[in-house]
Order: C-alpha cells, then structure tokens, then sequence
C-alpha cells in the first residue's frame, strides 16, 4: 500500500529554486532512502511532507491526507526526528520525552519507549551529557513517541563514529521491524545501501533515479573496473587498443582499466606481451556512489 505520494514538487526560497519537481511514492513497511549532496534539497522536501514547510506547486498526500490542509491529522501519523532539532542542555531525558507525548492525543509510553532505544539507564541525565549516539537515540524515540505510522529520520548519523552509527542502523532496523514506514534522509551511500529497501537519488531539487540499491547498481554495472600496480613502464595504447578497454585511468603508482567483456584475460594477455605483470590485480564491483555518479552527474561527498 502506497501511503506518501510526492508529485511535481516544487519549492524555491527567495526566488532560487531549491526543489524542482519531485516526485516519489513510499510504500508501507519499507525505509524510503531520500540520497544526495548537501544543499539537493532532501531537507526541504521532507519537511512540506510532514507539513512544516509549505510547497509552492505539486500535490502531497499522506494517508490520503493533505499536509497543508491536514496538518493534525499528518502530525499524528508522521513522526519527525529533523536535523535542527535541538534541545536545551539542562532538559532531563525523561523531561524532553513527557514534554514531546504532552503534545500528543495517545502517545506511546516513552519509559518502554526508552529501554527500546537503549538509553534506559539515562532517563535522569541531562540532554547536554548525552553521548552523540546517545543524542541520536533519543531524538528517534521524540520522533516515536506519537505512535506515528511513519517516522521521518534526517541525516540522522552525521557526526556519529562508526560503532554508534552501525548501532544507530540496527536501531532504525528495529523500528522498521516494529511496523514503522521509514524515510531516511542521507548522504551517506554505504547507509542507503545498507538499510534502504528504495532509494530515490535527489540531487540539484530532482529526482535522478528510484530504485533498489542494487537496482541502482544495476544500472550503471554494465562497466567493469579493475585495477593493479604495472611491474613496469607500459604505453596505456597497449591497452586502449583492446576493443573491450573504454578507458584507462593512472592514479600514484596504480592503473585503473574500465571496460567489458573478459576484461581480466585480455588486459593480463595484453600486458604480458609487453612484459609487465599487473600486480595487486583487483576487480572493482560498482558501488551506490559510482551510480549516484553515472545517473546525476556528480560525486555524493561523504565524511
Ligand atoms: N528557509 C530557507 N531560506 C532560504 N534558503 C534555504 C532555506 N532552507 C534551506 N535553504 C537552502 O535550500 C537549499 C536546499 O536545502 P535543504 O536543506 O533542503 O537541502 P538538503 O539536501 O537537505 O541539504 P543538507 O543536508 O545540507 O540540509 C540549500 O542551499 C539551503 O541553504
């Protein structure tokens, strides 16, 4: 069941457009990965979805509902975790969460909610004190605490080190698992491939592509790469000549060979008849980056 469709979506702020004409539709049960730079204006299209922000054109519906018009009613559907959210350093964490179901008509029971983030043995420590992973898990149980259908996470690992972000992943996992639609907001491509059932790869306000991650990779995986250190001086002709080479990069002391077919044999025959052995020979599969780079144009930056 189809339960947020996005069409022609557009936005523009002081004149600049920042959203141009998206359109996507989220499934339930699935986490909706929404991929691009900084700036692609994922941000802004999450929030006209959970109705903080106003669309200039294009139609949104939400359960069936309009955020615009509906805004209760997608309020209790839609939990948000948003990227500026940020809470006053004293607020205990009980505090923060009996302060978030205050606004709620039938919220969960943020104690059982608590234990389920892992941050049960906090409830009386100061936001200000809580680790950055801490933090991040707190904000998903603010964006839980209304028993929402859908919960809205944005850019939800950024700044966190790699054991909290695996952590916050499984985190996401299980609240999936629990029933939630999720739509995770990210520039992190190893996130979306990881989690995401779909993805939609936003950048410049549109939509380049919606796919599986591995659908994605698809895509553009008719090419393969390898790569290897030449034991010696070589030509790169030697190996543009091959008809199944398109390209040969050099990069420090390493050759990277894109092309198809039997790429490996003919590359290795093809060295070794001018004496060089490719050392190190390694096959490179595409990654969700390499298609974020083929169908929009441009590289997805990472920290
Ligand atoms: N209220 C606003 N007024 C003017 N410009 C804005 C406003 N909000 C966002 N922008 C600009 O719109 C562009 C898209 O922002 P948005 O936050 O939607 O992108 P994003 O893809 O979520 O990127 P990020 O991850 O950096 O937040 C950015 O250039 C941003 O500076």
């Amino acid at each position: 069941m189809t339960v947020i469709e996005v069409e022609n979506l557009r936005k523009r702020y002081d004149d600049r457009p920042v959203v141009n004409g998206v359109s996507f539709a989220v499934e339930e049960g699935e986490i909706f990965g929404v991929l691009g730079p900084n700036g692609a204006g994922k941000t802004t299209t999450v929030e006209c979805i959970a109705g903080l922000r106003t669309p200039d054109e294009g139609k949104i519906t939400v359960f069936g509902y309009d955020p615009r018009h509906d805004r209760q009613a997608v309020k209790r559907l839609v939990g948000v975790q948003l990227q500026s959210a940020v809470l006053p350093e004293k607020i205990k964490v009980w505090e923060a969460l009996d302060l978030f179901a205050s606004f709620y008509p039938a919220p969960a029971d943020w104690r059982e909610l608590l234990d389920r983030v892992g941050l049960g043995g906090k409830r009386n420590t100061l936001f200000g004190r809580l680790s950055g992973g801490q933090k991040q898990r707190l904000s998903i149980a603010l964006a839980l605490i209304g028993n929402p259908r859908v919960a809205i996470l944005d850019e939800l690992t950024t700044g966190l080190d790699p054991q909290a972000r695996r952590d916050t992943w499984e985190l996401i996992e299980q609240v999936r698992d629990s029933g939630v639609t999720i739509i995770l907001v990210t520039h992190f491509m190893e996130e979306a491939e990881r989690l995401c059932d779909r993805v939609a790869l936003i950048n410049g306000g549109e939509v380049a592509a919606i796919d599986s991650p591995a659908g994605l990779i698809s895509q553009v995986e008719r090419e393969q790469i390898i790569r290897f250190r030449p034991s010696g001086a070589f030509d790169d002709a030697v190996l543009t000549a091959l008809p199944e080479v398109s390209r040969v990069r050099r990069s420090g002391g390493s050759v990277e060979v894109a092309g198809t077919g039997n790429l490996i044999l003919v590359v290795s025959q093809a060295l070794a008849e001018h004496g060089v052995t490719p050392i190190d020979l390694r096959v490179e599969r595409a990654t969700l980056d390499d298609a974020f780079l083929v169908l929009t144009g441009s590289r997805l930056t990472a920290d």
